[in-house]
């Protein structure tokens, strides 16, 4: 049973006991009814015949809110991801196809290949494609043919060996290729506007009423996708902007009032400056699109900057890219730009920023100032995942290729909680996470740079927790997965 939702999906929702609500994913059968199915090759492998209990149970569902109380109804439940006994393919009938899209980020390449290597290995299907260059690969460009020895070293590249683009999204050219190519499992990995092209992908499939498996993989170096618990490449972009800091930390403390300055990636969120700074300890000020700032006057960026290079002599600022730009947009003509996507272009604020500050110890006060610029945007993403997102790389992709073989579609795939589910669609696509500043995580970091609050007073901080969370008190990482847009719509069909 179903209901009608955004856009043209339809919400697949059961509810049990206790207020317990499955937001289940699509399957073949819900419009290909009588579909064959053949028993999971799987338990014929080898490797895996040892595992107790290797299938998933057709009941196991992951539930969304860890944190709960005595009297919390059990909320939102996914369908947990893993291997099932019956397929709805058979391994020679399968002919795949896998695409990226959007931006780099450090796992793509290990995505692809143990998208390549966990067909071939675990389900014996042999006949994989890549799409070159992203959507517009579809019906644009060759294919390039997907082996277990063609992906064999990829994982120790950055980027990924089919290209990607933005832009470039023709739903009907794209389901035309589809079928002309009599390609029936697509696998799309990207961001969120890849995760929308490929539900409205979905949309067509099933409007035509093809056998064709839809899976995503949410891939986003700005750590912003909702439900998930994090996502791919950002563990390593971390680590690598470490790298950066180090040096502005190495620069600034050589020199009199040194001033290190680093601009990250995050043109919404900040996940990628804050951790980088928590994990650093080097930085005096983290500066993030959520948390609204000021240069001049009392309690402003400049001023705190005059008082740390007093009492310590240098100091080092991170920076998101997002950051600030209402303030840029003040100073510098606003140039409205957008990318092939739609995505709008943000002027360069670590640029911005450097020659706000050089300007005012020049003007303003009579100290010297060597102020450093360190821009590592693109070097910490266009590398090869680290081992923990080799590893995660390995589950994500492994988990689509399960789904997909056990005929569910229209889903993207993720951890919740820990454990791997699949997931609808409009549950990544509904929103955009983003740093909670009344979180105990910003806490945390304002408390080891010691930054002002730039007029975030204790007052304003109540104020939100009233509107944000009327009995939720502060839960580490709880409030960015909040939900509140879909779960009262849900009928109850108990
Ligand atoms: N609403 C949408 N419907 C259909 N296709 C879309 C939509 N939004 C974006 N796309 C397509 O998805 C692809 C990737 O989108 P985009 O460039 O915004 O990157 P992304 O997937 O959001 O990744 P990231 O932001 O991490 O770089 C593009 O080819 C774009 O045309
Ligand atoms: O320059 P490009 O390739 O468009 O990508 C830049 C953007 O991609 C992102 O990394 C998102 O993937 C943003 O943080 C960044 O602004
Ligand atoms: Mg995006």
């Amino acid at each position: 049973m179903g209901m009608a939702c955004s856009e043209n999906s339809v919400l697949k929702a059961v509810s049990g006991e206790a207020g317990y609500v499955l937001e289940d994913v699509p399957h073949l059968t819900d419009y290909i009814p009588d579909l064959p199915t053949c028993p999971n090759p799987l338990q014929f492998n080898p490797a895996y015949s040892v595992v107790k209990q290797y299938f998933v149970n057709s009941d196991d569902t992951v539930t969304q809110k860890i944190v709960v109380h005595k009297s919390s109804p059990r909320g939102i439940h996914f369908r947990r991801a893993g291997p099932r006994q019956k397929v709805y393919f058979e391994p020679d009938e399968v002919h795949a196809c896998i695409v990226t899209c959007g931006g780099l980020c450090p796992g793509l390449n290990t995505v692809i290949r143990e998208i390549v290597c966990g067909l071939y290995n675990m389900y014996g299907v042999n006949r994989i494609l890549g799409i070159d260059g992203g959507y517009r690969g579809f019906y644009a460009r060759n294919t390039i043919t997907l082996t277990p020895k063609v992906v064999n070293d990829i994982h120790k590249r950055g980027g990924t060996i089919i290209g990607t683009s933005r832009g470039g999204h023709d739903t009907s050219k794209i389901v035309d290729s589809i079928q002309d190519r009599g390609i029936n499992q697509v696998y799309i990995i990207g961001g969120d506007g890849t995760q929308k092209g490929a539900a409205v992908i979905y949309e067509e499939i099933k409007r035509r009423g093809l056998k064709v498996a839809v899976a995503g993989i949410p891939k986003t170096i700005d750590n912003d996708i909702p439900v998930i618990d994090r996502s791919f490449g950002f563990d390593t972009a971390v680590e690598e902007a470490q790298r950066a800091i180090n040096a502005a930390h190495v620069e600034a403390g050589s020199i009199e009032n040194g001033v290190g300055v680093v601009k990250l990636m995050g043109r919404f969120s900040g996940f990628i400056a804050m951790y980088a700074t928590l994990a650093s300890r080097d930085v005096d000020c983290c500066l993030i699109p959520e948390s609204p700032f000021y240069l001049e006057g009392k309690g402003g960026l400049f001023e705190y900057i005059e008082r740390r290079l007093k009492e310590n002599g240098h100091m080092v600022i991170v920076m998101a890219e997002g950051a600030g730009q209402d303030l840029l947009s003040e100073s510098l003509q606003s140039m409205n730009l957008k990318d092939a996507s739609g995505n709008k272009l943000l002027q360069d604020v670590g640029l911005w920023m450097s020659q706000r500050i050089k300007d005012h110890f020049a003007l303003q006060t009579k100290m010297v100032l060597n102020l450093k610029y360190i821009d590592p945007t693109y070097m910490i993403r266009a590398i090869p995942g680290n081992a923990s997102d080799n590893v995660y790389c390995t589950l994500l992709a492994q988990s689509a290729v399960h789904g997909a073989m056990a005929g569910y579609t229209g889903f993207t795939v993720g951890p919740v909680n820990g454990r791997h589910a699949y997931i609808p669609f409009y549950r990544v696509t509904e929103k955009t996470n983003q740093v909670v500043i009344t979180d105990r995580m910003w806490a945390r970091l304002l408390a080891s740079t010691n930054q002002p609050s730039f007029g975030t007073t204790p007052k304003d901080v109540t104020e939100v927790m009233k509107e944000e969370e009327p009995q939720a008190p502060l839960l580490d990482g709880d409030s960015c997965n909040e939900d509140k847009i879909l779960t009262k719509d849900i009928p109850s069909m108990s």
